[in-house]
């Protein structure tokens, strides 16, 4: 992670130093790198351009849906993997295009279905026969054809924590892979649908390159047998779900790598290549962000040492939700202090609400640390549990800082609220 780096033991971002971002913007607050989400787009884009139709980068928003990372990555050509109306909104309004998104997710409601019509999306992605009728049904009413793919379940294990595993055939997730060309068949016969592609994500946090080059596998034949048919696909859609290294006993393989291993894959079967549509989310962005937060005080007890801080599951939930481990380093490292072990802690009444445990960290009272990994599903995760403020967000541009989300203020909690005297 180039854009992390140490000068005299202090950490920065870029050329900012992170205690010069708390002590303008107050911690907790999240830091992106400019570069850092330039990098990760960047690196997808060069490893689809044997396609021969481009390939096509639609990013995840909900990994971190910030309106300054939409708007940087929709400079870059990127396009946009949305489950949600409210997703699709935020992309327009950073300037992203409609015509380049895809839209996931079981359950599109009739006024999203609505919506993304009026825009003229790139595809939708369909996830049920019953989602497939009301696409249909919505269209005919606007006097419009829906561009639409099938996702397809494979009931394939991703390897990942249950809770992010989408693609086995006890998730909610696509269309079974069996009856997948029974409902292509019956798309294939409504007027208000045009069938464009073919789709699959199996899970998130993916570590190993099988369970993905089988989904592959298995969505290969699937063309094979459409095509059979006479039911032609324009593109592939892989999903995303790349892993990215939160602890040093994980290695992720690289867009490049993974993909490379798809490209051989498709000219082994024929030359005649669909487009490829990757959906990355993760692996584009959670590197390029940090939670910086303040250590309020050490805790000691006979037990453990807890260093309390000003964070909690609240502004990142993933060690709570899935034990999940995130790197912790402090600001500025000082060889004098004394290493202690301590479970890093935040303030919210639940003894789940932790950060991390057992960190072997030189820290005192009052000082700057940094939850590294929190780019993605960080601060999009956050919630006002114990009335909590959500943190600000900084991007950094080179020696720029850029306060890119204000922090929460109580008023603004308290405003979307209505006393039983005021309401009327
Ligand atoms: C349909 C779909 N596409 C893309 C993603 C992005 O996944 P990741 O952040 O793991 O790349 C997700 C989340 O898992 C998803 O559900
Ligand atoms: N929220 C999850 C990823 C969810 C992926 C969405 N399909 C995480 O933090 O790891």
């Amino acid at each position: 992670m180039s854009w992390f780096s140490r000068l005299e033991g202090q950490l920065k971002v870029e050329d900012v130093l992170l205690s010069s971002v708390a002590e303008k913007y107050g911690t907790p607050c999240y830091v992106y790198s400019r570069s850092g989400c330039e990098t990760g787009y960047n690196e997808y884009k060069k490893a689809l351009e044997w396609c021969p139709g481009g390939g096509r980068v639609c990013y995840a928003v909900k990994a971190n849906s910030n309106l300054s990372i939409l708007s940087l990555l929709a400079d870059l050509g990127s396009g946009f993997e949305i489950v949600s109306v409210g997703e699709l909104e935020r992309v327009l309004a950073a300037g992203g295009e409609g015509q380049k998104v895809v839209f996931c997710g079981v359950c599109k409601e009739e006024h999203e279905i609505r919506r993304a019509l009026e825009v003229e999306i790139f595809c939708f992605n369909v996830e049920s026969e019953k989602e497939l009728e009301l696409i249909q049904k919505v269209a005919e009413s606007m006097k419009k054809v829906a561009p639409i793919s099938l996702r397809v379940n494979p009931d394939i294990d991703p390897r990942t924590h249950p809770y992010i595993s989408t693609g086995l055939k006890e998730n909610k997730f696509g269309i079974e892979s069996k009856k997948a060309v029974l409902v292509y068949q019956k798309a294939a016969a409504l007027p208000n649908v045009k069938i464009i592609g073919i789709a699959c994500h199996i899970g998130s946090q993916i570590l190993t390159m099988e369970p993905l080059l089988e989904a592959f596998d298995c969505i290969m034949g699937l063309v094979q047998e459409l095509k059979d048919l006479g039911i032609t696909i324009n593109h592939i859609d892989i999903g995303g779900g790349l892993g990215v290294q939160y602890s040093n006993d994980e290695n992720p393989p690289s867009p490049s790598e993974y993909l490379s291993r798809i490209k051989s894959k498709l000219l082994e079967k024929s030359r005649d290549i669909p487009d490829i549509i990757v959906q990355p989310g993760r692996s584009i962005v959670a590197e390029a962000g940090v939670l910086l937060t303040r250590v309020n005080f050490i805790k000691e007890t006979s037990n453990k040492s807890f260093a309390v801080i000003d964070a909690s599951m609240t502004d990142l939930l993933r060690p709570s939700l899935y034990g999940a481990y995130h790197k912790i380093e402090p600001v500025d490292y000082d060889e004098n202090k004394t290493e202690i072990e301590c479970d890093v802690v935040g303030p919210v009444c639940e003894s789940g609400d932790f950060i991390g445990k057992k960190r072997r960290l030189r820290i005192i009272d009052g000082d700057l640390i940094v939850v590294y990994g929190a780019g993605a599903y960080g601060h999009c995760m956050s919630s006002n549990y114990n009335s909590r403020n959500r943190p600000a967000e900084v991007l950094v541009d080179g020696n720029k800082m850029k306060l890119v989300r204000r922090r929460e203020t109580i008023r603004d909690q308290l405003q979307l609220e209505l006393t039983e005297f005021n309401s009327q």
